[in-house]
């Protein structure tokens, strides 16, 4: 059986002389978690809006599990939080979910294992008013996952959302994609891409400019961080180490970018060599937001 979930191909989107959407195309497999990150209005809502048939395209083609559009069978095995749905605040969490589960047709044996995954098993019976930000969040995606589907699709889902709740959000994600479930994702957010998302394409006023692995994306470039008391002269000495690209002073650190990560032993024998004395040093590969900027200057 193939592995290919979605094929998507020349996907156009305008809304009267705005071309929201351009020749947008993906192929997503199974177990993948896609990241469509974009700026605000980039065109990430559109495109997921006509992958899930919500909303009619202007040109292009995309089949599910390598069926037509819109096949009934195919949309079952999908589950999708494209906006905050609305619940009841006076029933309980179980009661709203319940409400879903019977539009559904699903079991409520079905509720109770959605909110365990979302970790709001101790706050079913809790009026939805009760629920935290956060928990509304974690409720929203439990009806995304009511039905065990195949494949999720979420918008923006950490949005809004503190540290803990976005940290919370993730782990069910991440959680969730290791059971197997395909994720496509979008957000603004690079950070949560990079922390979520073993793929990633990069949209700018609708149009494609990355897509691929998250880890293609970060390039070879290394970054080394690093503290030490003499600042200067590690900056000094530095620069003049060939396969350092470049230097910076970034958070309280000295970063510095070398081209290869074979070269980093040689640095820091080198450094040493020179009478340095680290009191911190990292090595990082390069940050999704560098790799963006990059890519939205080039254009
Ligand atoms: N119904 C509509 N009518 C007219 N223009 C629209 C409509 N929906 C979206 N747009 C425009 O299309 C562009 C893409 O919007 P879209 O919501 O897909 O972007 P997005 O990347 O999801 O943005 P956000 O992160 O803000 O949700 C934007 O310029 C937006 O203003």
């Amino acid at each position: 059986m193939s592995d290919i979930i979605l094929s998507a191909k020349g996907l156009s989107k305008r809304y009267g002389s705005l071309l929201a959407l351009t020749d947008f195309g993906l192929e997503l497999k199974s177990g993948q978690v896609y990241g469509v990150l974009g700026p605000n209005g980039s065109g990430k809502t559109t495109a997921l809006g006509i992958l899930l048939g919500t909303l009619s395209k202007n040109s292009g083609e995309y089949s599910w599990f390598g069926q037509a559009e819109n096949d009934p069978k195919q949309r079952r095995k999908i589950g999708a939080m494209l906006e905050a749905p609305s619940f009841n605040p006076n029933l309980s969490g179980v009661n709203n979910l319940k409400i879903v589960a019977d539009i559904k047709s699903l079991p409520y044996s079905e509720v109770l294992r959605v909110l365990g995954i979302v970790g709001l098993g101790d706050w079913g019976d809790k009026a939805f008013g009760l629920y935290s930000l956060g928990m509304k969040q974690r409720l929203a995606l439990a009806v995304a996952l009511l039905g065990s589907p195949e494949v999720l699709i979420l918008d923006e889902p950490t949005n809004g959302l503190d540290p803990t709740g976005i940290a919370e959000v993730r782990d069910i994600i991440k959680s969730v994609s290791e059971t197997g479930v395909t994720i496509l994702l979008a957000s603004h957010l690079l950070d949560e891409v990079q922390k979520v998302c073993t793929h990633t394409l990069v949209l700018s006023k609708g149009q494609t400019l990355y897509s691929g692995t998250v880890e293609g994306m970060l390039g070879d470039e290394i970054w080394i961080e690093t503290k030490t008391s003499d600042e200067a002269e590690l900056i000094n000495l530095a620069k003049k180490f060939p396969a350092v690209n470049k230097v910076k002073r970034e958070g309280g650190f000295v970063m510095i970018s070398i081209s290869d990560e074979t070269y980093v032993k040689d640095f820091s024998v080198e450094m040493a060599k020179q009478g340095v004395v680290f009191t911190h040093f990292n090595v990082k590969k390069g940050s999704l937001e560098e790799q963006f900027l990059k890519l939205l200057k080039n254009k």
